[in-house]
C-alpha cells in the first residue's frame, strides 16, 4: 500500500491534574486523554471516529491539525514529523490539515462578513487580492449557499448556513484532509442531512481524505469506508466501518451499537430510510475515491 497521508505513531496525550501545588509537589499524576494511539490514514479515505464522550476524539482531532502537540509519539503528514512542520508557523502544512468545528459559530469571527472571511483564508492561501471575490463566492456555491450571504454576519446566518460557511473556509485552503469534529450535532435533522450529503459529495467528487468524528452512527455508516472505536483514550476496534457496525468485534463496540435506539444503528437488514435520520436523502460515496482528478479549485469553477 502506498504511504499513508497522516500516520499517527504511538500517540499520547496528558494533561496535568489538580492545583498548582499538586502540581508543584508531583502529588496528581497527569491525566491521559489519549494513550499511545497508531493509525494511518490513506488519500481519500473516509474514517469514521466513535466512541462515548470524553474518549478522546476530539484531542486525536486536534493533535492531528496541530492545535495542541503530543505528550509522546510521532505525527506524520507525507512522512514529515508535523512537530518539526509546526516550527514553520505559516508552512504549508498549515494549509493541508483543516479542521471543521462542531460550534460554528464561536469558530467564525462575529464581525466580519462572510466574504471576508472567505477572502482572509484565501489570502493566507496566496490567493491574488483580484481573484479573492469570484473565489468565495464559488466557495459558497459549492458548499450551496447563494452569493447573497457574501456581505452577512455569521449571526445574519441560520445554524445550517453558519456551519456551511465554516465548511466553505476550510476548503478555501484546499486541504488534503479534512477533520471534522461532530459538524452536525448542533444543526436539526434536515439540515444535518444536507450537510452529510455535501461531505458525502466533496469526497466523491474532490477525492476529499475525511475524518469524520461523531456519535452518530447512522450517519457514519452513510458517510465512511473506515471506522475507528475509541474508549478511554485508546482505539479498540478499527476496520471496514461496515464490517465493524454489522459484526463488532469488541465488546464495547457491541454496546455502543445497542445503546442506539432500534432504527438508528443503520443495521443493514433495515430499509435504508430507517438506517439514517433520513437515509433516502444520502448518497454514499464509492469506497474506492478517484482522488487526485478534482480539486477545489475545479469544482469551484465547475460549480
Ligand atoms: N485541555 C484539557 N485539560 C484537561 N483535560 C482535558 C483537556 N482537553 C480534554 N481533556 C480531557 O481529555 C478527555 C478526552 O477529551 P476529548 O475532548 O478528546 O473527548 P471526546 O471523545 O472528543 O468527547 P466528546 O464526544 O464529549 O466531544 C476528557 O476526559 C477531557 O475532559
Amino acid at each position: 500500500m502506498s504511504e499513508p497521508l497522516l500516520s499517527l505513531q504511538g500517540v499520547s496525550k496528558s494533561y496535568p491534574r489538580g492545583g498548582f501545588l499538586d502540581r508543584m509537589l508531583a502529588r496528581a499524576k497527569p491525566f491521559v486523554a489519549l494513550d499511545n494511539v497508531s493509525l494511518d490514514i490513506h488519500r481519500g479515505d473516509v474514517v469514521g471516529i466513535v466512541g462515548e464522550s470524553g474518549s478522546g476524539k476530539s484531542t486525536l482531532a486536534s493533535l492531528a491539525v496541530g492545535l495542541i502537540a503530543p505528550t509522546a509519539g510521532q505525527i506524520l503528514l507525507d512522512g514529515a514529523d508535523l512537530t518539526e512542520l509546526m516550527r514553520d508557523h505559516a508552512g504549508p502544512w498549515r494549509r493541508r490539515v483543516q479542521m471543521a468545528f462542531q460550534d460554528s459559530s464561536s469558530a467564525l469571527n462575529p464581525r466580519k462578513t462572510v466574504e471576508l472571511c472567505l477572502a482572509e483564508t484565501l489570502a493566507l492561501r496566496g490567493v491574488a487580492r483580484a481573484a479573492r471575490r469570484a473565489e468565495a463566492h464559488g466557495l459558497l456555491a459549492l458548499v450551496g449557499l447563494g452569493v447573497e450571504l457574501a456581505p452577512r454576519l455569521p449571526h445574519e446566518l441560520s445554524g445550517g448556513q453558519r456551519q456551511r460557511v465554516g465548511l466553505a473556509r476550510a476548503l478555501a485552503m484546499q486541504p488534503d484532509i479534512l477533520f471534522a469534529d461532530e459538524p452536525v450535532s448542533a444543526l436539526d435533522v434536515s439540515l444535518q442531512a444536507q450537510v452529510v450529503n455535501l461531505l458525502a459529495r466533496l469526497t466523491r467528487e474532490l477525492g476529499l481524505t475525511l475524518v469524520f468524528i461523531s456519535h452518530d452512527l447512522a450517519l457514519v455508516r452513510t458517510l465512511c469506508s473506515r471506522l475507528i472505536v475509541m474508549r478511554n483514550g485508546a482505539i479498540v476496534e478499527q476496520g471496514a466501518c461496515r464490517d465493524v457496525l454489522d459484526n463488532p468485534q469488541h465488546a464495547y463496540t457491541r454496546l455502543l451499537i445497542s445503546a442506539v435506539p432500534k432504527g438508528l444503528a443503520g443495521r443493514k437488514d433495515r430499509p435504508s430510510s430507517q438506517n439514517s435520520l433520513r437515509g433516502d436523502v444520502f448518497e454514499p460515496p464509492p469506497t474506492a475515491v478517484d482522488h487526485g482528478v478534482f480539486t477545489v479549485q475545479d469544482l469551484v469553477e465547475r460549480t
